[in-house]
């Protein structure tokens, strides 16, 4: 049995159709889902505001590669177009965690190391899984809370959106 964090993000297009293609695709390993958030572009600034979103999966059969290539597959079919580094995308599928898995492959880096630094994925996550831990560096309610609050002020729950 895996268990994986996902985080989902679009800034183009129709951004909570992109969410809710993602979350259809995984309907049958969903746990659970958090609220959808509005949320100032970090990294390129200059870019259209992101939904963002994260989803709890688990299935018997996957293992970490599995569920990169299940992300990877979904971004496939919002037509994403591989263009500049954190610049506007259709959606974004990141594998935040698979269980404890540690890995430094360039392909499949886990956790991804982006989080303990990301609001965007920190606020959605602590929603579904307020005792959440990132393997190797603690309870993500903590790193939430190191956050300086410009970080955190960007991101907004948007409870007219659903994602199912
Ligand atoms: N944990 C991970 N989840 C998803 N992709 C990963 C992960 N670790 C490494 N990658 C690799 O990252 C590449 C995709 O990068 P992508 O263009 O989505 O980066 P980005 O979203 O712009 O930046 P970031 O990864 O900092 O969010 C893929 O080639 C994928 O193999
Ligand atoms: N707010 C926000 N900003 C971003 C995001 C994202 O998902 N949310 N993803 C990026 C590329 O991975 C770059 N910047």
């Amino acid at each position: 049995m895996s268990r994986a964090v996902l985080s989902l993000g679009s800034n183009l297009g129709d951004r909570l159709e992109h969410l809710r293609l993602a979350a259809r695709g995984l309907s049958e390993v969903l746990l659970a889902s958090s609220s959808v958030y509005e949320t100032a572009p970090w990294g390129v600034t200059d870019q259209p505001d992101f939904l963002n979103a994260v989803l709890l999966v688990e299935s018997a059969a996957d293992d970490e590669w599995d569920w990169l290539r299940r992300a990877q597959r979904l971004e496939q079919e919002a037509e994403r177009r591989r263009e500049r580094r954190w610049g506007p995308r259709t959606l974004d599928v990141d594998v935040v965690t698979v269980d404890e898995v540690y890995s430094r492959e360039p392909e499949l880096l886990l956790p991804h190391p982006g989080t303990p630094e990301r609001a965007t994925v920190l606020i959605p996550w602590l929603e579904i899984e307020p005792e959440a831990t990132l393997p190797g560096h603690g309870a993500v309610s903590e790193l939430l809370a190191a956050l300086p609050e410009a970080e955190t002020a960007g991101v907004r729950l948007r409870p007219d959106l659903a994602l199912r």
